[in-house]
């Protein structure tokens, strides 16, 4: 990777963050030092100019973002993130965490992200649409089944996916489902992708309640964000049985102590389109939720929320992270010291969703689709396994959970380019 590449990287924040946490990973493991750049940075980094005809017949022009971090242990994955805020930097960052998600959970994928600059609550279906099609006609000839598979992430959903299969597959000739995974149901989406990553927060975290001693029943819950993985943790979490006293948006947050009906707040965004205003409960901001005394904090919207300014003042027993990257590498520090805190790191906290778009690759790929009983068994097992893994490394080096959770996941991608030879 070019040095002025890198050096653009650098410039974000989140990029630092995730190379720090490399740096100390690779350090624990004694990554050798001739294999720790090629591990670290992206293999290729792609920016496209993306224009679209806007429905008052202007042009404009959108930025457009793929990082293929890594490609040595299978074709690449990882979501595509529609936001004003997006950099490349934090797209390289994002997909560096999935090179150590998928190798983690075991999956046979390398780890990739994509993001347009843009802000899709202000475009109409229309351009969403076309914008969503242009990055696709864009990438064509940098994806493929084999080479790097795109799902959801922030501001996109099943509806962009379906558009981005459809223009792959009227580029190829053939309907090409595995192409994209997170699609609808009825163009080759998998049963409980939807549910995956929420329903993987909650379940993993219950798993840790139960290490602690404590039943869902006498537990609450503060959930950041309420988009895909919000709303289908909070809903996991209540049909667990566990309280949810707080959920948040971009537009602030709402607590009820005596417990917040996940349903109707998924009915009433379902017609409002924001939480602001939720009936039967007070507004908070997005500051005050996750210092509320609760036992799971799960910030499920963007990085870098647990910072330095409020990591001594979290009052949750298990911090269950669905977002990506929402824990400051100097919160990570204080919460290891105080040591109060179960920190379920996004690797493997979120990794429900990657897991459920491996197995709607596969059944893309056979044409053989299975039940939803099935795939959230396999889920849960692999998640089970995951977990068990994090907690044996954890116990055997002394690390803190995310240590451990992030030098298996680089363990195993360094080791794969290291027997692949020097040039693969
Ligand atoms: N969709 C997926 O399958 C997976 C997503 N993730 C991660 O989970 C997080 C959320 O992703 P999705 O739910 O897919 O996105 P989404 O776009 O469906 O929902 C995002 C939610 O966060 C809220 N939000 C945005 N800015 C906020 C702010 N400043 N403060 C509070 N809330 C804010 C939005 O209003 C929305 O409710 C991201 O970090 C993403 O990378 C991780 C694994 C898989
Ligand atoms: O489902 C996928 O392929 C990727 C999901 C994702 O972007 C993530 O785990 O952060």
């Amino acid at each position: 990777m070019s040095k002025v590449i890198i050096s653009t990287l650098y410039d974000s924040d989140v990029f630092k963050m995730a190379c720090r946490q490399f740096d100390k990973a690779a350090d624990a493991i004694n990554l050798p030092e001739n294999l720790r750049d090629r591990t670290k940075y992206p293999k290729r980094c792609l920016a496209v100019a993306l224009p679209i005809r806007r429905d008052d017949g202007s042009i404009s022009v959108f930025e457009g973002y793929r990082v293929q971090h890594n490609l040595s242990t299978g074709p690449s994955k990882g979501g595509i993130r529609y936001h004003q805020n997006v950099t490349i930097g934090e797209v390289a960052a994002l997909a560096m965490w999935m090179s150590w998600k998928c190798s983690l959970v075991g999956l046979p994928y390398g780890g990739a992200k994509g993001g347009v600059v843009v802000d899709p609550r202000e475009l109409s279906d229309g351009e969403l649409e076309r914008l969503s099609r242009r990055y696709m006609q864009e990438m064509v000839n940098f994806l493929g089944p084999h080479v790097d598979v795109p799902a959801p992430d922030v501001g996109t959903n099943e509806r962009v996916m379906a558009w981005m299969m459809d223009t792959y597959s009227n580029h190829v000739g053939h309907i090409e489902p595995s192409i994209v995974t997170g699609k609808p149901i009825s163009v080759g989406g998998s049963q409980g992708r939807r549910e995956a990553t929420g329903a993987g927060v909650a379940y993993l975290a219950t798993r840790y309640l139960e290490d602690l001693g404590l039943s869902p029943a006498s537990s609450t819950v503060a959930v950041q964000g309420f988009g895909n993985v919000g709303s289908e943790a909070a809903l996991a979490f209540e049909n667990y049985g566990v309280k949810v006293i707080a959920l948040s948006d971009y537009t602030g947050g709402v607590y009820n102590p005596n417990g917040i009906n996940v349903r109707k707040a998924v009915a009433y965004v379902r017609s409002q389109k924001v939480l602001r205003d939720l009936p039967d409960a007070e507004p908070i901001t997005n500051e005050q939720l996750l210092e509320l005394p609760c036992t799971v904090l799960a910030p499920c919207a963007l990085e870098r929320v647990i910072t330095e300014a409020n990591a001594s003042k979290l009052r949750c027993r298990v911090l269950a992270e669905g977002a990506n990257g929402p824990t400051t590498n100097s919160a990570d520090r204080i919460i290891d010291e105080r040591g109060d805190i179960e920190l379920i790191p996004d690797v493997l906290c979120n990794s429900g969703g990657v897991v459920v778009s491996y197995f709607e690759w596969i059944q893309n790929l056979q044409n053989y689709y299975w039940d939803r009983d099935e795939v959230m068994k396999k889920l849960y097992a692999i998640l089970d396994k995951a977990r068990e893994s994090v907690e044996y490394q954890k116990r055997k080096l002394k690390f803190s959970r995310r240590l451990a959770a992030l030098t298996l996941g680089i363990q195993r991608v360094a080791d794969a380019k290291a027997a692949r030879g020097l040039f693969p």
